[in-house]
């Protein structure tokens, strides 16, 4: 993936009749973002495992795990053994964090931790250096289409704040309502990697969709 901003699309907003061609018509993305839900955590439900497994057979691209599924401790695990690049499990999900962020590593994914919109991000601040990101969920989890909350930004300023004291390269994702008119906000804040449903899956030309939110958070960036 990519070191400058990085656009994951979200399959949760694409064709699931056709997940083969949906993951391979985004091959100008840093990554898909694939949602599991388990009607839990979340008060929907999307697909475990087997789904997943399927999608990293046909995907050109790597894929972004994000669990949104109670006792992360017990099926984290198994996600990253089928070989994605990364696994996102929330914090309340873990009795230990660090130390599944730790087992996750050492299965050979990177280990990412999802702060919801209520959960506050000062009592994590202290065990960055076991992760490789952070998912900083600017719409409360469970559907797409939702309104992007600007009143996170707060917490990336933490995070990127955080990460600098560490001397980690700590990536910053986030989550829900990222489109054209919000994604430079996040970018201001600290974000360098951005999930986005229905800003891609929605649009008539994926590409420019891609292209165009990569360009807006790079200007952002660079002021
Ligand atoms: O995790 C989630 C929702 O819980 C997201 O990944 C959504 O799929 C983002 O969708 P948009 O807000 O971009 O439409």
């Amino acid at each position: 993936m990519s070191s400058g901003p990085r656009i994951q699309p979200s399959i949760l907003a694409a064709d699931w009749a056709n997940i083969q061609h949906e993951v391979e018509r985004i091959h100008a993305a840093d990554g898909v973002h694939v949602d599991v839900m388990d009607n839990h955590f979340v008060p929907n439900l999307t697909f475990g495992p087997q789904m997943v497994e399927a999608v990293q057979r046909v995907s050109p691209i790597p894929l972004d795990v994000h669990l949104m599924i109670s006792d992360a401790d017990r099926w984290a695990p198994g996600y990253a053994e089928l070989g994605v690049f990364s696994v996102t499990f929330h914090a309340e999900a873990s009795l230990d964090p660090a130390a599944l962020a730790r087992r996750i590593r050492g299965i050979g994914a990177r280990a990412s931790l999802a702060l919801k919109p209520g959960t506050a991000v000062e009592p994590y601040l202290e065990l960055l250096p076991e992760f490789d990101q952070v998912l900083v969920m600017t719409v409360e989890p469970g559907f797409g289409g939702q309104s992007f909350m600007a009143d996170m930004m707060p917490k990336l300023r933490a995070l990127r704040a955080a990460a600098e004291r560490h001397g980690i390269d700590l990536w910053l994702q986030v989550d829900g309502g990222i489109a054209l008119d919000t994604i430079g906000i996040a970018a201001e804040a600290g974000a360098d990697t951005f999930v986005a449903g229905s800003s891609v899956y929605g649009a008539a030309d994926v590409d420019a969709a891609i292209a165009g939110l990569r360009e807006a958070a790079s200007a952002a960036h660079a002021h």
